[in-house]
């Protein structure tokens, strides 16, 4: 007679066999599809922890976000995944899978994942940094690169940005007169903010400096209040309940640039007919009004497509020429002969003016150079579209890709001495990276992506270079500079996750006058 304990085991079995049964039919399909195609392998990941997974890597201890994320690349390969909290990221950070990721696959990967919670975004589905790859997002990117930031409309502006650095100079005269001293950041930032405002919608600093202000107030708060919401998706869904209030922060700041920018579109319509592309906001409306253009774009489209311009190009531009001082204030035969470059190619009685760039070689290659190791963007964000493989790995889809350009630019396989500022490996006379000596910043050399790649390339990138090259000549020709509290400038990294490379110190130093432009001879 079969006991109760047959029974058990009888059922037991049964289950079992179900079990075995249905996971192999589930699975079936998947692994005759694979068939005679190698087995992929699962990406490699440093030591985690249960919750957190790799979370400690990044927080714990005083050095930078990029610092932290090299000393992963350094010591557990150029391609890792990690785990941060609820959010899964693939790290690149070498040249052969960033080449893999930005060109050979790049269709797979050409999205940008979506950080932080939607709801809080009161320009969801219009962004355009975010927007997925589609007729939207193509229709955006054509605008920036053949009419708003095209070489010819930035020839357009060239006095915006001559008067802009102008007042710069003028500031810095008259704290060189007065002997004080000044943090070099906050004019570098309003500079670069009313460069764009000015371009973007003619607000006019000297009739309504308050517009200017405010939308720089606003783009630093978003900065912060953004980063600090992306920061929460870490916490998965239990972001959604917005715990530490930055949600609402986030929604308040976009409201008041909503409606700041709301009025300045009113003033473009009142006076329509007498503008007629006078700035970048007449030549996007003038798309609205065209009747066989691709797209009709909303309001919200407009004006979060110039969010984008403000957040993606002020404090980028600002900050690159703010590290480049600082390695030169910390570099002084590369200070002097750069000064010696302009002195000779511009004479001595004249201001550097952005014609002169292509005639100065060295001031490129400073440039070129402060980008390799201080790039402003530290990262790129792709998404894949689709399961893939890079070097035998598999990927699933909707895997984030986070390109760790700080590594990837300062690899020791692609560069020598790596950590140095030396500008002269651009310069194609000397024998360290020889082959980088016609290195464009167009993102067709893997080595060297300060502005990223292929289709979702930086459309500012001309713009970014015609501000840092003149501002970083005109700084050495009119001034010397001293540091407060030492004789280098600090440049060590702020600590912290931020989306740009900034400072950890105040970058705070007197001007001494050796050229006054506004000065009669
Ligand atoms: C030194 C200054 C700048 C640096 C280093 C920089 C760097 C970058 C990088 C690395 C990307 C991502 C590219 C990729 O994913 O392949 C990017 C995208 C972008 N940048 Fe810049 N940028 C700078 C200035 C500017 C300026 C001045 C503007 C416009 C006023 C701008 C507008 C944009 C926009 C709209 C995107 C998104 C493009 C897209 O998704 O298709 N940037 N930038």
């Amino acid at each position: 007679m079969a006991t109760t304990k047959d029974g058990l085991l009888y059922y037991g079995s049964l289950l079992l066999v179900s079990f075995i049964c249905i996971y192999l039919l589930r699975s079936l399909p998947k692994k005759l599809s694979s068939y005679g195609r190698p087995t992929a392998r699962h990406l490699p990941s440093p030591p985690g922890l249960p919750i957190i997974g790799h979370l400690h890597h990044l927080l714990l201890g005083s050095s930078s976000f990029p610092k932290k994320l090299h000393s992963l690349a350094t010591h557990y390969g150029p391609l890792l995944q990690l785990q941060m909290g609820a959010a899964t990221c693939v790290l690149v950070s070498n040249a052969n899978f960033a080449k893999e990721i930005l060109k050979t696959q790049e269709l797979n990967f050409v999205y940008r994942p979506e950080f932080g919670s939607p709801e809080y975004n009161i320009y969801h589905g219009s962004d355009f940094i975010l927007a997925p790859y589609g007729t939207y997002w193509r229709f955006l990117k054509k605008l920036c690169m053949t009419r708003l930031l095209s070489n010819s409309t930035l020839n357009q502006f060239v006095h915006i940005r001559e008067q802009e650095r102008a007042k710069l100079l003028e500031y810095l005269i008259k704290v060189s007169k007065e002997r004080e001293f000044c943090d070099l950041g906050a004019p570098l930032m309003s500079m670069m903010n009313n460069v764009i405002c000015r371009m973007a919608m003619s607000t006019r600093p000297w009739e309504n400096a308050d517009e200017a202000e405010k939308i720089k107030k606003l783009i630093e708060e978003l900065a912060v209040v953004g980063g600090k919401l992306s920061a929460g998706d870490i916490l998965g869904h239990l972001g959604k309940f917005d715990l530490l209030g930055y949600g609402k922060k986030l929604k308040n700041a976009l409201e008041k640039f909503d409606r700041l920018v709301e009025d300045i579109m009113k003033k473009h319509e009142e006076n329509g007919s007498d503008r007629k592309g006078s700035d970048l906001m007449d030549i996007v409306m003038e798309t609205c009004n065209d009747p066989s253009a691709e797209v009709k774009l909303s309001r919200k489209d407009i004006k979060a497509f110039f969010l984008d311009m403000f957040m993606a190009g002020t404090e980028t531009s600002s900050i690159a020429v703010k590290w480049a001082m600082g390695e030169l204030i910390n570099h002084p035969l590369v200070f002097k002969k750069l000064r010696q470059e302009i002195s000779s190619v511009v004479g001595p009685g004249r201001l550097i003016e952005e014609s002169d760039v292509q005639n100065l070689p060295y001031l490129q290659a400073i440039v070129k150079e402060t980008l390799r190791l201080h790039p402003p963007s530290v990262t790129l964000l792709r998404q894949s579209n689709e399961d893939c493989q890079i070097d035998g790995f598999y990927l699933k889809s909707k895997s984030r890709i986070i390109l760790n350009l700080y590594s990837i630019m300062r690899d020791p396989n692609s560069w020598n001495n790596p950590d140095e500022f030396i500008p002269d490996r651009f310069m194609g006379n000397t024998n360290l990276n020889s082959n980088k000596e016609l290195m464009e910043m167009k993102g067709q050399n893997f080595d060297y992506l300060p502005f990223g790649s292929g289709r979702r390339v930086c459309p500012g990138a001309s713009l970014a270079l015609a501000n840092a090259h003149a501002t970083v000549g005109a700084l050495v020709q009119c001034f010397d500079w001293k540091v407060k509290g030492g004789e280098m400038v600090d440049m060590r990294e702020a600590s912290g996750f931020a989306a740009t490379l900034a400072m950890a110190s105040p970058f705070v130093c007197y001007p001494v006058t050796q050229f006054n432009p506004f000065e009669e001879s």
